[in-house]
């Protein structure tokens, strides 16, 4: 099996406060991994910190088997961050997703028509064809995810990082992305989300890593769980119960 993720005793400091604490995290090809964890916990922190977007102090990391001081195959992975964090809402949809071809490209090369294939090919296959020419943030949140995913597939990425992708969408929209995940892995793409419910990715997933305060407390299968919508009792699976204070308070991002 190939490796994608290795992570080795990972510790991470941003300023003086250690945020996570020797985290182990392997990941395999072809494998749908949720990241759990209530606010704060440190998701996004040990996402940035394995695509090298924040330095980790201890412990070694290696992407698709090579260390990640070494690693320079950035197309490989797609990265889709939080909405929140989204700066790209000015531009169009085809210049977003053409991102994604600017790394395969010699640097100050226009792009020709094998990049606009690659581009219209992804838009297809995210269901967004004819969006091309529309502003990001005149898409819905559901749309924007799409087109975010397309920018990796236009870049062939192998490995999908997905953070929150499914929050402030409504449950028709999350489903309908749960299915467009569900198909790329079926074709072939390793998928590391950030989830902070289990929702319509629920079948999908073959294994949750639960973080509390910076440290793994749980990783292995979901199978078998009681689902957290319907109990409260902590002697659910450990990916279940310690999410279970959010997954019962009220969302206001859910009322979108
Ligand atoms: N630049 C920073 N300097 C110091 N602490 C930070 C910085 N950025 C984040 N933190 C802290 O690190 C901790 C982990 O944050 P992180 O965003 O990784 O958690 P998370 O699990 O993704 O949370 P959420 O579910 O709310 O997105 C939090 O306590 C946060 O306040």
């Amino acid at each position: 099996m190939t490796t994608v993720i290795e992570a080795r005793d990972v510790s991470t400091w941003l300023g003086d406060v250690q945020i996570l604490h020797s985290v182990d995290l392997h990941i395999t090809a072809g494998e749908v991994v949720a990241l759990l964890g209530g606010n704060g916990s440190g998701k996004t922190t040990l996402l940035r910190t394995l695509l090298n977007l924040v330095p980790h102090q201890e412990g070694t990391v290696e992407l698709f088997g090579t260390p990640l001081e070494k690693f320079r195959a950035w197309t490989r992975i797609g990265y889709v961050p939080q909405r929140g964090r989204l700066q790209v809402q000015n531009a169009t949809v085809d210049e977003v997703v053409m991102l994604g071809r600017l790394s395969r490209r010699r640097p100050f090369t226009p792009h020709g028509r094998a990049d606009r294939e690659a581009v219209a090919a992804a838009l297809a296959r995210v269901n967004l064809t004819g969006f091309g020419s529309r502003a990001m943030a005149h898409l819905s949140g559901g749309q924007q995810q799409r087109a975010l995913i397309a920018r990796a597939l236009a870049a062939h990425a192998d490995l999908l990082v997905l953070d929150e992708p499914f929050s402030a969408l409504d449950v028709r929209t999350q489903a309908s992305l749960a299915r467009l995940l569900a198909h790329l892995n079926a074709e072939g793409l390793t998928i590391l989300v950030v989830l902070h419910e289990l929702g319509p990715m629920e079948p999908l997933l073959e294994r949750s890593v639960v973080l509390q305060a910076g440290s793994v407390v749980h990783d292995g299968p979901l199978a078998g769980a009681p689902s957290p919508e319907h109990t409260h009792h902590h002697e659910a699976a450990p990916g279940r119960a310690l999410l279970e204070p959010e997954l019962h308070a009220p969302s206001a991002e859910q009322e979108d």
